[in-house]
């Protein structure tokens, strides 16, 4: 329906966005592109293959709509937590611009979706006679810098200055590597650290709510210390650290990390990747989760390895042992990997846990009364903040742009979803809420001098309301 009749598929996702988004967005998506060279009918976005060197603005001026905003990129390294899936990861910048549109009301002609392709190391689609990219393994290091490189650069050409890029399920290093690089001289946001940290920053402040305290009196672990845990940590430790004026190398110290050797310890500095050293913190090595959670009684434990089931029963009864609500994020998609389902979550914890999950879970029955899991994901909040960025015109991505966006997603929940011990607000209103995270986004660009569409309109959530597209019919006459 998305290729044959654009604005139905819209209005028919947009008037029923609870029931479909699990379909045209995770987990769903997940599988379509496990199976895309088999379902493959025609291409939806732009490929830019190794092939394509110095030619690649050529390539980019082949794509038959001219007035580009928005793009996300990925190069299919690493799927949601399905790993290398090559070029078939084209799903996901289709998928991630669909809700662009959907719940942000960017329209669909100002979205492009790219995929480049720089070969696969999964050996499973290199054999399938399916698979539709290049049939090589991935290139890397000079050749992998160069053609992103020439990318970054067409890309501005072709579009200018205020083109806003997404990136999109890159492999931990590159992720890291493109977003230092490009992020003094491009409009980019990495959706896996930067728009999953603001999604459950924002979950973090409304629970609060629940459980009382401030965020420094909490105390957090992570199992996954990749794009999402590590970026999530900084934005936690950048929170404190403006509400509390402590250092953040302070800050962070109210943070561990486990990874796939253990908790992330000062011993083990040397050999870490330079993403993960500001975690090192003091204490004795651990190897097991279980184990790191005994020592480190955190109050808020967050899956962001990409491994599934990995929340066991001791893990979940250990955090309900010392926390009268526990708050557990199962944040690994699809829900295939999710790191224990909400059932498990509820039941083990006798009912008490907070739980949200990066893939949606269906509400669970627990000793007579209903609990509704929440779905922390990134989906939250960028199509928000884009629409925030787009309409201000705004020049670069400053973390106090993620700390606006959180906030104004934090203050959507109502007492009313308190009550049921919701921490997000349902997807129902989602439209509603990414005009106020716009307005809030766009509210901070203008502060920093960062936006340069002016004036400044005086009522930002009513601009981000009128600049937002709707699926309607024209009137022919
Ligand atoms: O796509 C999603 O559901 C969230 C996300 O960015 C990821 O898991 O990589
Ligand atoms: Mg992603």
């Amino acid at each position: 329906m998305q290729e044959r009749n654009e604005r139905l598929f819209y209005k028919l996702l947009i008037d029923n966005v609870e029931e479909l988004l699990p379909i045209v967005y995770t987990p769903t998506v997940g599988e379509a592109c496990q199976k895309y060279g088999s379902i493959f009918r025609r291409p939806q976005g732009l490929y830019i293959s190794l092939k394509e060197k110095g030619r690649i603005l050529e390539v980019l001026k082949n794509w038959p709509e001219k007035n580009i905003q928005v793009i996300v990129v990925t190069d299919g390294e690493r799927i949601l937590g399905l790993g290398d899936l090559g070029c078939q990861g084209m799903g996901i910048p289709v998928g991630k611009l669909s809700l662009y549109t959907a719940l942000g009301g960017v329209r669909p002609s100002v979205c492009l979706p790219i995929t480049i392709d720089v070969g696969t190391n999964n050996k499973k689609l290199l054999d399938d006679e399916f698979y539709i990219g290049l049939r090589q393994n991935r290139a890397t290091g000079e050749e992998y810098a160069e053609l992103l490189e020439e990318f970054m650069s067409a890309v501005k050409q072709n579009y200018g200055e205020k083109i806003l890029v997404q990136f999109e399920d890159f492999a931990n290093h590159n992720a890291f590597e493109l977003l230092a690089k490009y992020r003094t001289t491009h409009l980019v946001f990495n959706d896996d650290i930067q728009g999953t940290a603001s999604v459950v920053l924002a979950g973090l402040i409304a629970a609060l709510k629940v459980v009382g305290g401030t965020l420094a009196d909490h105390t957090f672990l992570f199992l996954g210390a990749g794009e999402a845990g590590t970026g999530i940590a900084e934005l936690i430790a950048l929170e404190i650290s403006k509400k509390t004026d402590a250092p953040i190398e302070e800050t962070r110290k109210k943070v561990w990390l486990v990874d796939s050797k253990g908790l992330v310890v000062s011993s083990r500095k040397e050999s870490l990747q330079h993403f993960k050293q500001p975690w090192a913190h003091e204490h004795e090595p651990v190897k097991e989760l279980i184990d790191a959670v005994q020592a480190i009684k955190p109050t808020v434990l967050i899956g962001t390895s990409g491994v599934g089931r990995t929340f066991t029963k001791e893990v979940v009864e250990a955090m309900a042992s010392f926390n009268e609500k526990p708050i557990i994020l199962a944040l690994s998609n699809p829900t295939s990997q999710s790191e224990c389902t909400a059932e498990e979550a509820y039941t083990w914890s006798k009912g008490r846990a907070i739980f949200c999950s990066g893939s949606p879970f269906d509400p669970v029955e627990y000793d007579g009364k209903i609990l509704v899991p929440g779905q922390a994901n990134n989906a939250y909040i960028f199509p928000g903040f884009g629409l925030g960025l787009i309409m201000s015109g705004t020049v670069r991505v400053h973390d106090d742009l993620l700390l606006a966006a959180s906030e104004a997603l934090a203050a959507q929940v109502t007492e009313e979803y308190y009550a049921k011990g919701l921490i997000y607000p349902p997807f129902s209103n989602i439209r509603k809420i990414s005009a106020n995270i716009a307005a809030n986004v766009a509210a901070k660009s203008y502060e920093l001098g960062l936006a340069s569409r002016l004036p400044r309109p005086k009522d930002l959530v009513k601009h981000a309301e009128s600049c937002m597209y709707t699926p309607v019919y024209r009137s022919y006459r």
